[in-house]
């Protein structure tokens, strides 16, 4: 693997704790092996930095091409949930916050923020951060640039719009080597290196960072 200070993602300046966040994965079926590597070592490193396994959604739509749209309707969705188990609504997305402030639905008896459930029941509550995970791979039409650029200008609306940050992890690779060694299953004496890592850590430090700035902690 190449001097990662030359070509990588050096190790984040401080350790972020990811023990308060709900983390959302979608991912793609399409080029599945690849893509099982990724989730897993994804959320393998989600919960070394503390994030718990309730935390973490996973759901799957059939390919890239798909993401967008699964990626905001969910984390619409996670917004309307009561936050049981799950990370205090100042976690949440400003977006978030102005809804609950302005709704002019009446209140509904609201679990407080620290009910506790079972232990590892599954969580509820606003997403702290998305992960959209794809793997798109050159074939012999233009097919590829045009899942390539919608798929990327989506995700990047849904954070804009949503106010949640939403990790692009999508492999836009021209050959299966690539993909494979992206997803450090390189078959040529190179594993390479799995890049659903740095999605994950890419995901906590967001989610942290844009806690604070909702409050005003800049
Ligand atoms: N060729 C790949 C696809 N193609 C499928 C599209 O993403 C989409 O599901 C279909 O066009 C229906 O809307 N998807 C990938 O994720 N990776 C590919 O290599
Ligand atoms: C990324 C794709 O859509 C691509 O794999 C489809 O292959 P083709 O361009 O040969 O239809």
């Amino acid at each position: 693997m190449s001097d990662p200070t030359i070509k990588g993602l050096p190790p984040p300046p401080v350790k972020y704790d990811g023990s308060n966040q709900r983390i959302l994965i979608v991912h793609a079926r399409w080029n599945d092996t690849i893509i099982q590597s990724l989730v897993s070592g994804c959320v393998a490193k989600l919960k070394e930095q503390g994030v718990k396994e309730e935390n973490i959604v996973i759901k799957t739509v059939p390919g890239s091409y798909e993401l967008p749209f699964a990626t905001q309707r969910l984390i619409a969705g996670s917004q309307t949930q009561s936050s049981v188990n799950a990370p205090s609504l100042l976690g949440a997305s400003s977006a978030n916050l102005v809804n609950l402030l302005t709704s002019d639905e009446p209140a509904t008896p609201q679990p407080s923020l620290t009910t506790t459930t079972k232990p590892n029941a599954p969580s509820t509550g606003p997403f702290s951060a998305a992960i959209s995970i794809g793997c798109l791979i050159k074939g012999s039409t233009m097919h590829f640039e045009y899942i390539c650029d919608a798929v990327t200008n989506g995700l990047m609306r849904v954070q804009l719009d949503t106010g949640v940050p939403v990790i692009f992890g999508v492999l836009t690779a021209l050959t299966d080597d690539q993909a494979l060694e992206r997803a450090g299953l390189g078959r040529k004496g190179n594993k390479g290196h799995n890049h659903g890592e740095d999605w994950a850590l890419a995901a906590v430090e967001l989610a942290a960072q844009s806690a604070e700035w909702s409050k005003g902690n800049i």
